[in-house]
């Protein structure tokens, strides 16, 4: 499919979609939007693809929503519409692993999209906030509820009353990113962690992306024997015996999500 506002480039089992908005620092502007999740599900509906990179550009991974879209909406427009809520649902639906690469500015619904994904990858230069509150807003896609799960209260409440930004350095410690990468080398970094999990089979992928998003969800016994349900539902999968039979053999698994 042709997009406007992203590139879609998929090699070997990887598939690599860069926000491609630079006038507007890959603000978030509806069009955007639409065309990101349709990419996102074309690659998870692929049989090809094992794994999602998402990234924007150096200076920007997206300085947030379209403000200059947003703002003559009235509360009528945005309630009816209920805005914002199905990139969340869309995104949130994907099954397939998912790695944000983060360069540069990665705010408001920026940063609410990187938590979106499975797993942050930051460029030394990437640079994490909330400042909605600068536009007499809260976040709306996640910056109150899934920022306070990676960061806690305390630092969660700085950046969202305060509006400041967070360095990479200070992401990684907070635990809000993975890793923090030297920016030239960013998308090697996340390509080669992409291309580590399309290794593996992809019901594994699947079954382990589900059981860590329940730990968000559920009481921790509740969570246990989720994990416990999948981890022995595993067995029964052409994937577990090859995994197993390779680790014994001392040679290289070859996965075939049977
Ligand atoms: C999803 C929700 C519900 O949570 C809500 C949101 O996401 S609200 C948006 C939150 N984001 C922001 O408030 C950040 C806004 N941008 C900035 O503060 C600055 O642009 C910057 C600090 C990221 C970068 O500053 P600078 O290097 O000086 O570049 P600019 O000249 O400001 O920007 C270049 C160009 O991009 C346009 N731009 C930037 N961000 C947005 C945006 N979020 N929406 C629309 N347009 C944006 C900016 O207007 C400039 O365009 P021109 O004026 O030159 O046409």
């Amino acid at each position: 499919m042709a997009y406007e506002t992203i590139n879609v480039d998929t090699q070997d089992h990887v598939c690599l979609i860069k926000l491609n908005r630079p006038e507007a620092l890959n603000a978030l502007n509806s069009v955007l939007l639409g065309e990101l999740c349709a990419a996102l599900e074309e690659a998870d509906a692929s049989d090809k693809v094992r794994c999602i990179v998402l990234t924007g550009s150096e200076k920007a991974f997206a300085a947030g929503a379209d403000i200059k879209e947003m703002s003559e909406m009235s509360y009528v427009d945005v309630f009816t519409s209920n805005l914002f809520a199905d990139t969340n649902d869309r995104i949130s639906a994907i099954r397939k692993p998912i790695i944000a690469a983060v360069s540069g500015y990665a705010l408001g619904g920026g940063c609410e999209v990187a938590m979106m994904c499975d797993f942050i990858i930051a460029a030394e230069t990437a640079k994490f906030g909330q400042p909605e509150i600068n536009l007499g807003v809260i976040a709306g896609m996640g910056g109150t509820q899934r920022l306070t799960r990676f960061v806690g209260k305390s630092k969660s409440m700085d950046m969202n009353l305060t509006g400041r930004f967070m360095t990479a350095e200070e992401a990684e410690r907070a635990g809000l990113v993975s890793r923090v990468v030297p920016a030239k080398k960013l998308i090697e970094e996340a390509m080669a962690a992409a291309n580590k999990i399309a290794e593996k089979s992809v019901l594994t992928s699947i079954a382990a992306k589900e059981a860590v998003n329940r730990a968000y969800e559920l009481p921790l016994s509740e969570g246990m024997l989720f994990e416990r349900r999948v981890f022995h539902s595993m067995f029964a999968t052409e994937d577990q015996k090859e995994g197993m039979a390779a680790f014994l053999e001392k040679r290289e698994a070859q996965f075939r999500d049977k």
